[in-house]
């Protein structure tokens, strides 16, 4: 199956764990908007009363356009559910994500859920995390310093650029720097440090964070629960 048929397997599998009344975080990415379509049909088919929750501007017209009911996270009291896409998950269910720039939103999101569950085609289950690039969101102002700062510590940086050659935004306004690091070994260290670097708001180290994982294979949708 191609990378693209695995994503909608898995997005479509990942509303059976959605049932009426609950309040669901909805995550960002290719794969999670495979998943929010399924979620519209499943309200409409079976007249759910279904709350969700959103991760960016992207998922949020989605969402309008599907007519699934949407408050911020700051308007409700809980998050029963959040299902989210991720770039690398290890095999002892660390992630990496923000390949989609949301990883501020989605962190807030998920930290604020009773359960998380990721839903990824099979490639992005990895041994150890780092081939992907680890996406760190800074504050613009002062950022050319963190660039640099990262640089001389063998990060290899590199600011995201959209396809007009600008510096990317995300939806809070700040730069996403990719950093190159091959292989991160001690991913807590990392995460610390990141965190201590004024300028930096968020990083796409997702550590902790997931309870239940649903990966495509060409066989079908295998669950992998981590705690
Ligand atoms: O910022 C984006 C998110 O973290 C996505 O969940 C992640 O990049 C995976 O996206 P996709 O499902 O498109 O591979």
């Amino acid at each position: 199956m191609k990378q693209d048929e695995l994503k909608k397997l898995v997005g479509y599998k990942a509303v059976d764990w959605i049932h009426d009344g609950m309040i669901v975080g909805l995550g960002t990415g290719s794969t999670v908007k495979y998943m929010i379509n399924a979620l519209a049909r499943k309200i409409k088919n079976e007249h759910l009363n279904i709350t969700g929750v959103v991760t960016s501007n992207q998922t949020a017209n989605q969402a309008r356009l599907l007519g699934i009911k949407l408050k911020s996270v700051d308007a409700v009291d809980h998050i029963d559910l959040t299902i989210d896409g991720a770039d690398e998950i290890s095999s002892d269910y660390q992630g990496i994500k923000g390949g989609g720039a949301a990883l501020l939103f989605e962190k807030i999101v998920a930290t604020n859920s009773k359960k998380n569950i990721w839903i990824v085609d099979q490639s992005k289950l990895v041994d150890q995390l780092g081939a992907f690039p680890l996406p760190v969101e800074v504050i613009p102002y002062g950022s050319r310093q963190l660039f640099s700062s990262f640089k001389a510590k063998g990060f290899h940086p590199e600011f995201r650029i959209t396809t007009m050659g600008e510096k990317r935004k995300t939806d809070s306004g700040n730069f996403i720097i990719d950093l190159h690091l091959g292989k991160i070994s001690k991913p807590e260290k990392m995460a610390t440090y990141l965190k201590s670097q004024v300028g930096v708001v968020e990083h796409g180290l997702f550590l902790n964070t997931v309870n239940t994982v649903v990966a495509g294979y060409d066989d079908g949708p295998r669950v992998f629960e981590a705690r």
